[in-house]
């Protein structure tokens, strides 16, 4: 049960931003609308649309974007600039995410600048924003590499200045578990704005570190789609809110059975397919082949799916293949209507396992029929060659 008294986590998805910056994914204006209505449906409470820095085109398709959508905010991703604000003016939006790099490492190789430089600047463009009437995020860039004291600067900072979030970057998924929860509770005690985490999967850890994250204080999570991103990409959108409801402890406003069609419309979009075995939405997430575990789910599904299908719109598959058992062959003969004799479909299951390993790849139900059919004793006589026994 997800007690109540806690409020749900505001999902971010930046699958238009981040997402885009994957390696060799480009959407068009009318892609990064379709994906933003389906966003919407899905109940996404937040859109990262794009960058209006990158020119007329990107602040068209943010416009766009905003113009689109009912429910959820559209939000622009600006550098920590004044022109970045006023690109972003051009969208129409209200919302923006404006970001600084604060490690030390970040801040003297992008800015060749001191620390004092990045708190001035937080000052003044946040500032600057607030002024035009934007309501402003801050993102730290490289959050995880930075000094924890000066992090506590630019936070205070970004709050004095009128922000409403600071957003903790992972840059370059460097973080484990344990460690975030450590920070967020730290950050939590420090500061009353809302706490975003992002985090990269460079280590595989990006899920599990926006869990850790909202264990320890975060009221935000931002996701991409499929974990598009950067390098190995972002924590997951349909990972982090089936981990949050199911084993987290925490509701999200997000509707779970519209995670699939998300999925494979950003799969086509971004010419990324979906591997088979992508959790929560790729084509093997509810399907069983092994004997023991389909006999135990035909017993009792909950005897190896602690995931219900149905939570997502999907149903479970039982795939025939090398290592499928007696009581698969019969399930899938009765559920054809075929009336069952044991010994035969023995049988049947040498020739299907033979069949999947030849070919490498699950054995359809016609397939199955031919091998049933095959070992009817009328049928073998009347094929048998004259004279045999
Ligand atoms: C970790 C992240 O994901 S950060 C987001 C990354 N996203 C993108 O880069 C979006 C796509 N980017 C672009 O289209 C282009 O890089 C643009 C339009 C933003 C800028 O293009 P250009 O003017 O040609 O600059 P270029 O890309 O070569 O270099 C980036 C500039 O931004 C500066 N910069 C980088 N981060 C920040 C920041 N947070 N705040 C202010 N300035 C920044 C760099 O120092 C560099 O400035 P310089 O040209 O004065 O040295
Ligand atoms: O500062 C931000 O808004 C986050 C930028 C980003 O995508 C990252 O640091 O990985």
């Amino acid at each position: 049960m997800i007690p109540k008294t806690l409020p749900p986590v505001i999902i971010n998805d930046t699958t238009l931003r981040d997402g885009e910056q994957a390696p060799g994914v480009a959407f068009s204006i009318e892609e990064k609308v379709a994906i933003a209505r389906q966003l919407d449906a899905a109940c996404v409470d937040e859109i990262e649309a794009g960058v209006p820095a990158m020119g007329p085109a990107e602040i068209e398709a943010i416009a766009a974007v905003g113009a689109a959508v009912d429910k959820a905010a559209v939000i622009a991703w600006c550098r920590m600039t004044r022109a970045d604000v006023d690109a972003a003016k051009k969208t129409g939006l209200e919302r923006i995410n404006l970001s600084v790099p604060v490690s030390d490492l970040q801040i003297w190789v992008k800015f060749r600048r001191s620390r004092e430089d990045v708190i001035e600047r937080i000052r003044d463009v946040v500032g600057y924003a607030r002024d035009l009437g934007l309501a402003v995020s801050v993102g730290g860039e490289d959050s995880s590499r930075a000094d924890f004291d000066f992090l506590r600067q630019a936070i205070a900072a970004a709050e004095a200045a009128g922000a409403h979030r600071f957003r903790f970057a992972d840059t370059l998924g460097v973080l484990e578990p344990f460690r975030t929860y450590e920070l967020f509770k730290a950050l939590r005690a420090e500061t009353s704005l809302e706490l975003e985490f992002h985090g990269h999967d460079d280590l595989g850890l990006a899920t599990a570190n926006t869990l850790a994250a909202v264990r320890g204080g975060a009221t935000h999570a931002s996701v991409c789609v499929l974990g598009l991103g950067e390098r190995a990409g972002n924590a997951a959108l349909e990972e982090v809110v089936a981990a949050l409801s199911q084993v987290g402890g925490r509701r999200t406003g997000v509707d779970l059975t519209h995670l699939t069609d998300l999925a494979e419309l950003v799969a086509l979009m971004a010419k990324r397919p979906i591997p088979a075995a992508k959790s929560i939405v790729g084509s093997a997430a509810f399907a069983h082949e092994s004997g023991i575990h389909v006999s135990g789910l035909l017993r009792d599904p909950e005897c190896y799916e602690a995931l219900s299908p149905a939570l997502f719109g999907r149903e479970r598959r039982i795939v025939l293949g090398k290592h499928s058992g007696k009581a698969a062959i019969s399930n899938a003969l009765t559920l054809m209507g075929v009336a069952v004799d044991e010994r035969r479909a023995e049988k049947t299951l040498t020739e299907v396992r033979l069949r999947a390993e030849l070919l490498k790849r699950a054995v359809a139900d016609s397939e199955l029929l031919e091998f049933y059919a095959a070992t009817d004793p009328h049928r073998q006589a009347e094929t048998a060659p004259a004279g045999a026994e």
